[in-house]
C-alpha cells in the first residue's frame, strides 16, 4: 500500500481524450486530481504548448508498481518514444511514492523522487492546487512545494495556465472536464 504522485502530460492528438484516459485509469485508486493546466514546453524544444494535470493516487502498489500502471497509460495511447523531452500523446511520470515515508530510488528505471520534478512549474503547480502543504524529497533536503515554486523562474510559472477546474473537494465526483 502506498502513495503516489503522478504527473501526466500530453501535447499531440486528443489530448483532453489523453488526460481523461489516465483520470478513468486510476479512478478506484484516486485520492485528488489537479484541474488541467495550459503549459509552455519546457525542456528547450521547440513544440506546442502541453496539457498537464498533477493526480494524488493510493493503493495496493509499490513504486514499480505505479510505474508499470504508467506505462501501460503510455501504450494505449499509442505513445512513440522519439525525440528526448519532445512531443508526445501521452507522458506519464511518477512524481513521489510514500509509504511510510518517502521512497527514495536511484535505479535509472525508477528513480525516486522523479529527478527533474522539483525544477517543473507544470508538475508543481497544479499539485499545489490539490495539496497546498505538499512537501517533496530533494538532494538538497526536503523542501514545500511553495518554496520549490517561489525559486523557479517567474515566466515559467505564469505560463502554466488553469484552463479547467479540479472537481469540489469531498465530493469524489471526477472534474467536469474528464470524458
Ligand atoms: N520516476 C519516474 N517516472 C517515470 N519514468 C521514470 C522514472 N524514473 C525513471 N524512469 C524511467 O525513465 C525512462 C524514460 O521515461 P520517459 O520516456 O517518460 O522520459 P521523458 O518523459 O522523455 O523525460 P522525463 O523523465 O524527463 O520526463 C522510462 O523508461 C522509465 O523507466
Ligand atoms: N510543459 C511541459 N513540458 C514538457 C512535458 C510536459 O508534460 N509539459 N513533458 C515533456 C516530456 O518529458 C517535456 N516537456
Amino acid at each position: 500500500m502506498s502513495r503516489a504522485v503522478l504527473s501526466a502530460g500530453s501535447n499531440m492528438g486528443d489530448t483532453v481524450a489523453h488526460l481523461s484516459a489516465v483520470v478513468r485509469a486510476v479512478a478506484d485508486e484516486l485520492i485528488a486530481v489537479s484541474g488541467m493546466y495550459a503549459t509552455a514546453p519546457w525542456g528547450g524544444v521547440e513544440q506546442a504548448d502541453f496539457h498537464n494535470i498533477t493526480l494524488i493516487t493510493e493503493g495496493l502498489r509499490d513504486g514499480m508498481g505505479w510505474l508499470r500502471l504508467c506505462r501501460d497509460l503510455e501504450c494505449a495511447a499509442d505513445r512513440v518514444r522519439d525525440v528526448r523531452w519532445g512531443p508526445r500523446t501521452l507522458d506519464v511520470d511518477v512524481i513521489s511514492v510514500d509509504d511510510d515515508g518517502p521512497v527514495l530510488s536511484d535505479d535509472p528505471e525508477l528513480t525516486l523522487p522523479h529527478p527533474r520534478a522539483a525544477r517543473r512549474a507544470f508538475v508543481l503547480v497544479p499539485w499545489r492546487e490539490i495539496e497546498p502543504d505538499a512537501r517533496l524529497w530533494t538532494p538538497a533536503g526536503t523542501r514545500s512545494i511553495a518554496e520549490l515554486i517561489a525559486a523557479l523562474p517567474a515566466d515559467e510559472v505564469a505560463q502554466v495556465r488553469q484552463i479547467a477546474p479540479c472537481s469540489d473537494a469531498g465530493t469524489g465526483a471526477l472534474p467536469e472536464w474528464v470524458r
